[in-house]
């Protein structure tokens, strides 16, 4: 009898807003019909991206199965969340042939490889690669990759300062697990400013991985899938900073809450009032649906950094926006600026 051959899976994970849903929505519109099973794990308690990844359109492009684990950030419940799911996936029949993991934006993704080298999946399931998406766009503008002076700065007026950034160290611990590194959002970016950001990226990568630039538009499923880079075997030798420095990685740097908006007069409005949350101290993203006054179909909101989407969406109850930022972030300014 020869042994089955194991089933690839592929983690997505980059900051948050990188762009890691909407990667993941053209690669299972693109998929050729692929029994594609998908795993999201959010931060904060509402599921968002299982629902724009399960509404996808007509059945040809509906990915297999969607697990939505909203449990928190799933490098600290692989035990509890993470391999039972995978186990429910396995025991599929027909089982799927491709799994692809969406981690929350503020999660590691070493403790997640490393889950692949547990008895219950490695037999049965190889990681065919880390993608990791990096915003462009983000990293041009300065809000994500770690400012080396200005830290170096910090550190010199005040010797006893010894915690990082956490957003820098996240990225640097999403770039150094990567196999291949997307640049999302080069639409936004001219020429040579990507170049600068390529030389970031470069930077915190391993030598072995390789960088593409994407646009929304995300790229074809042959450059994302078949990567072969059976990630588990080396999964301890990809480090993060928590394991350097000896600690425990806990999300203590970090907070989120779910809010309601009173709702707004249009869609403008409620975007202009987003707008003004996002420029909340600590706010890092804005996520949801809102009502806006005598529309029937509440309106999804999309907000990284400056960058605030919305678009009405049919169907969907008004369930509210996900805030997520530091620790300590003003939840009254939030919901000041919200028009609470
Ligand atoms: N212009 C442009 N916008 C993009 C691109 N990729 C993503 N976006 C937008 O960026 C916002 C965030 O994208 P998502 O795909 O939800 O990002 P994410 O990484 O899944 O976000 P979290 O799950 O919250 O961490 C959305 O408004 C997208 O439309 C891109 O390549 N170009």
């Amino acid at each position: 009898m020869t042994a089955s051959p194991r089933i690839p899976a592929t983690i997505v994970t980059g900051f948050l807003g990188a762009g890691k849903t909407t990667l993941i929505r053209n690669l299972i519109e693109n998929s050729g019909g692929r029994r594609i099973a998908l795993i999201v794990n959010e931060f904060g308690e509402t599921g968002f991206d299982g629902g724009l990844l399960a509404e996808c359109g007509d059945d040809a492009c509906r990915p297999d199965t969607v697990v939505e684990l909203t449990n928190g950030c799933i490098c600290c419940t692989v035990a509890d969340d993470f391999l039972p799911t995978m186990e429910m996936l396995l025991a599929r029949d027909p089982a799927p042939e491709h799994i692809v993991i969406e981690t929350s934006g503020l999660a590691l993704p070493q403790p997640l490889v490393r889950a692949f080298t547990w008895p219950s999946v490695r037999h049965r399931v190889t990681v065919d690669g880390v993608v990791t998406v990096v915003d462009a766009a983000a990293v041009a503008e300065g809000r994500i990759a770690p400012d080396d002076a200005a830290l170096a700065a910090q550190r010199a007026a005040d010797p006893s300062l010894d915690h990082d950034d956490p957003v820098a160290e996240l990225f640097e611990d999403q770039l150094a697990c990567a196999d291949l590194v997307v640049l999302s959002k080069t639409d936004l970016v001219d020429a040579a400013a990507l170049g600068g950001v390529e030389a970031v990226v470069r930077g915190e990568m391993r030598a072995a991985a390789k960088s593409v630039r994407a646009t929304g538009a995300g790229l074809p499923p042959a450059i994302l899938l078949g990567l072969g880079a059976a990630a588990e075997d080396d999964a301890f030798a990809r480090k993060s900073h928590h394991d350097l420095e000896g600690e425990a990685h806990d999300h203590d740097d970090f907070d989120s809450f779910v809010t309601t908006v009173a709702p707004a007069a249009s869609a403008d409005d409620l975007a202009g009032r987003v707008r003004a949350a996002m420029a909340v101290e600590g706010v890092l993203r804005i996520k949801g649906h809102a009502a806006v006054a005598g529309k029937a179909a509440a309106v999804a909101v999309q907000a990284v950094g400056p960058r605030v989407e919305t678009w009405f969406a049919p169907g969907k109850p008004a369930s509210g926006l996900v805030v997520i930022g530091l620790k300590g972030l003003d939840r009254a300014a939030v919901e000041a600026a919200l028009g609470l």
